[in-house]
């Protein structure tokens, strides 16, 4: 039987891992580029294992698994092995008259010792990403993967023992009990991914040590659909950003669509002839979908779905089985906007349709709500796309295609108000796991007696003048002019 994790174990380890900081094991190059590479040897060597996890935990298709999650980790390995040493390098920074002469850089330096909680929904990628992130900065971490993708958590920490450096990564598998015990410990920083509800305790815990955080959490991602689009285009990439991606099990998943009431018909027909097209006459039967990931998922689903004055407007799917934990791809059209459906995150293959007279009503029905982790236009109007993106507050926002920005690691990728704390990816998870610090350099030289006492109304306006750069006051100081 596999020993229980307590209290000692949480404290133990984090003292093993700050010995090793300490020691300055991960701060080196090498260290960092070393494990880097292990973690795409762990991509390339056992690219099967993750995909047969990813179907225990979530019926996930291989072609969702290999792609979404394992060639997305190449992709940030291999950028992080090939700018690692530019990310590391200080910046030179600008110096003012007040220090000269003096040089200055911003030092990224390592946090020390850091823990990653993730999710269920994308568990490899959502556990790895972050820990390259860690890793790349030079930080000794924790990562503790959801509990509710039980397979995969058990390949995470089989992998990471097996190919990482043990004195400075570790994986801590477990649930509620084993993350409180992780949170009560004094940690450089916690990075988690999961709903804004335990987002709330985690942000809590770290309040105690004034641990900073980053929170990467959820919300309604909306979807407006302009009558000026390519509507057989539009509706595709809605499908595939909805269904297609874990059966909107994703945090940027669409999660309601807009659009006026005059086009709505069209956007109704035009989604169910394509949804037929990608999953046959019976989605539940598809192989190309995932499926709910447990039974309180489904639970929760159903009851949005049964909700009184809700259950009447499904006009399409509906179809529920909870024995193999499957529902249908759904689409309702105008459920009422303070209905369960349109107030929790979805996370699951429900699409609501909300129809409104025009853009303007549109926009006031995304300003009245919290800011979402991403907001999507399908629109060929150019003052539409400028306007959207210029309006619309969102952690991003992605014109004519769904959760694409993800994949672009020069985007950060985080939120904005309730719907993320911070951002990551690419050089932004660098910076995520890393303190800038301040470094001036001065020399012996210069040594300006104004600023020393005793103190004289010459001293004062040439320092005055000093520190606000006026060349002319200076020259006036110093040439004797009142
Ligand atoms: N922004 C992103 O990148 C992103 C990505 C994926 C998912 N999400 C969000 O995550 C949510 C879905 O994930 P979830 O929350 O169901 O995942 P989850 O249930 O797996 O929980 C996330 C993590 O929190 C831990 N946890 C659960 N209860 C806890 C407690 N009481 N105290 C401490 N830790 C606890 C879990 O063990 C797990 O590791 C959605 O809201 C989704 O939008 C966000």
């Amino acid at each position: 039987m596999a020993k229980v994790f307590q209290a000692a174990d949480a404290t133990d380890l984090v003292t093993d891992l700050r010995r090793s900081f300490d020691a300055g094991v991960t701060r080196a190059y090498e260290w960092r580029v070393t494990q880097l590479k292990k973690l795409l040897l762990i991509c390339d060597n056992h690219e099967p294992e993750i995909v047969s996890a990813l179907h225990d935990d979530l019926g996930k298709p291989e072609l969702e698994s290999s792609v979404y999650e394992v060639a997305l980790l190449r992709n940030s390995i291999n950028l992080a092995l090939k700018q690692l040493k530019d990310w590391m390098a200080p910046d030179k920074a600008k110096t003012s008259l007040t220090t000269f002469p003096a040089s200055a850089e911003i030092v990224s330096e390592p946090l020390g010792v850091v823990l990653v909680i993730s999710a269920w929904n994308y568990p490899f990628l959502l556990s790895i990403d972050p820990v390259i992130g860690a890793i790349s900065a030079g930080n000794a971490v924790v990562l503790k993967p959801s509990e509710l993708a039980p397979a995969s958590s058990s390949l995470l920490a089989t992998l990471l023992e097996q190919y990482l450096d043990s004195s400075a990564v570790r994986v801590v598998e477990g649930a509620v009990t084993e993350t409180t015990l992780l949170l009560e410990q004094k940690w450089d920083k916690i990075f988690y991914t999961g709903s804004s509800r335990i987002g709330r305790l985690i942000m809590l815990a770290a309040a105690k040590h004034l641990t900073p955080v980053v929170l990467e959490l959820g919300g309604k991602s909306p979807v407006v659909i302009d009558s000026d689009t390519n509507l057989k285009i539009s509706v595709k990439r809605i499908i595939a950003g909805k269904w297609g991606c874990n059966n909107g099990q994703a945090c940027i998943s669409p999660d309601y669509i807009l659009t006026t009431k005059e086009f709505s018909p069209k956007v109704i027909d035009a989604l169910k002839q394509e949804l037929e097209a990608f999953y046959g006459k019976n989605p539940m039967e598809s192989k190309d979908m995932s499926r709910i990931v447990n039974s309180n998922h489904f639970d929760r689903l159903s009851k949005m779905l049964e909700e009184k004055e809700v259950s009447d407007k499904i006009v399409y799917g509906g179809q529920k089985n909870r024995d193999i934990l499957k529902i249908a791809t759904t689409i309702l059209v105008d459920v009422p906007l303070d209905s369960l459906i349109m107030n929790e995150e979805i996370f699951g293959p429900l699409l609501p349709i909300i129809t409104l007279n025009n853009l303007e009503e549109i926009f006031d029905v995304i300003r009245s709500r919290p800011k979402p982790l991403a907001a999507y236009l399908f629109t060929q109007n150019q003052k539409l796309k400028e306007r959207f993106a210029m309006t619309v507050s969102a952690g991003g926002i992605v014109v004519n295609d769904i959760a694409v920005h993800l994949a672009v690691p020069t985007l950060p990728f985080g939120g904005v108000g309730e719907s993320e704390t911070g951002s990551y990816h690419g050089k932004f998870s660098f910076d995520a796991f890393s303190h800038k610090k301040a470094v001036l350099y001065k020399s012996f030289i210069g040594d300006a007696a104004i600023r020393y006492p005793p103190y004289s109304r010459g001293k004062l306006r040439l320092l005055k003048a000093l520190v606000n750069s006026n060349i002319v006051e200076i020259f006036r100081v110093l040439l004797g002019f009142s």
